[in-house]
């Protein structure tokens, strides 16, 4: 199975958004990444609803929503509204996080825990069969463009082994600092998927950038 490739909407040209989504329309992306901050979980404040909800309407490919927010939950059923496949909360967000991932399932989405750089891959011990996929942030969240965190490919290969000595079907996804040389250290611990946002946005010839990242 080749790399499956989110490329972040944070670096995209938001006065020609719609060209941007065009490109990742004819692209080999799989998603496309929607990162939403709200200026307390994270220091910056990023785009919502009015965006998100317009584009269901142009996206041909799954939606993947990083909620950098605190109290995620009470926002689900506005996510839902956006036709999102992927509801990714952040485990310091979330005090009671099993019920949150029930009730994203309830409203038809597939769960998803993000984990800061400093949070232990260990205590996902107790939630990894009821999600389906964890996103480990290799930058600290709130910002495009940082320097990828290389602890961050050792935490891959803890989830990687937790996952198959648990035989859960979680899927790995890593976010922030990808590149095609960091992408190859992820890919080779076990990530199934890779987020990247300056990487693909800034590169020349973004369709090949895309490619070349899912080859890896
Ligand atoms: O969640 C975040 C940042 O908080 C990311 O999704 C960034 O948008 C990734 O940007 P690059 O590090 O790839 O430039
Ligand atoms: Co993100």
């Amino acid at each position: 199975m080749s790399t499956i490739v989110a490329p972040s909407l944070l670096s995209a040209d938001f006065l020609n958004l719609e060209r941007d989504i065009e490109m990742l329309n004819r692209s080999e992306a799989d998603w496309i990444h929607l990162d939403i901050m709200d200026g307390v979980f994270v220091p910056n404040i990023s785009f919502g609803f009015a965006v998100t909800n317009l584009l269901k309407k142009i996206s041909k490919k799954p939606l993947d929503t990083h909620l950098m927010i605190v109290q995620p939950e009470k926002f689900i059923k506005e996510i839902a509204a956006t036709g999102t496949t992927y509801m990714n909360v952040h485990f310091e967000a979330c005090t009671h996080l099993h019920r949150v991932v029930q009730q994203i399932r309830d409203n038809g989405m597939k769960p998803a825990v993000t984990l800061n750089p400093h949070t232990p891959v260990s205590l996902l011990e107790d939630i990894i069969k009821d999600v389906d996929m964890v996103l480990l942030m290799s930058v600290n969240p709130g910002f495009g463009g940082q320097k990828f965190i290389e602890n961050s490919v050792k935490k891959v290969t803890q989830l990687k082994d937790m996952i198959l000595r648990q035989n859960a079907s979680a899927l790995i996804q890593v976010d922030g600092g990808v590149n095609l040389e960091t992408g190859r250290k992820l890919v080779d611990a076990g990530a199934d998927a890779l987020v990247a946002g300056s990487f693909v946005f800034s590169s020349e010839n973004p369709e090949e950038t895309i490619r070349q990242l899912k080859a890896l």
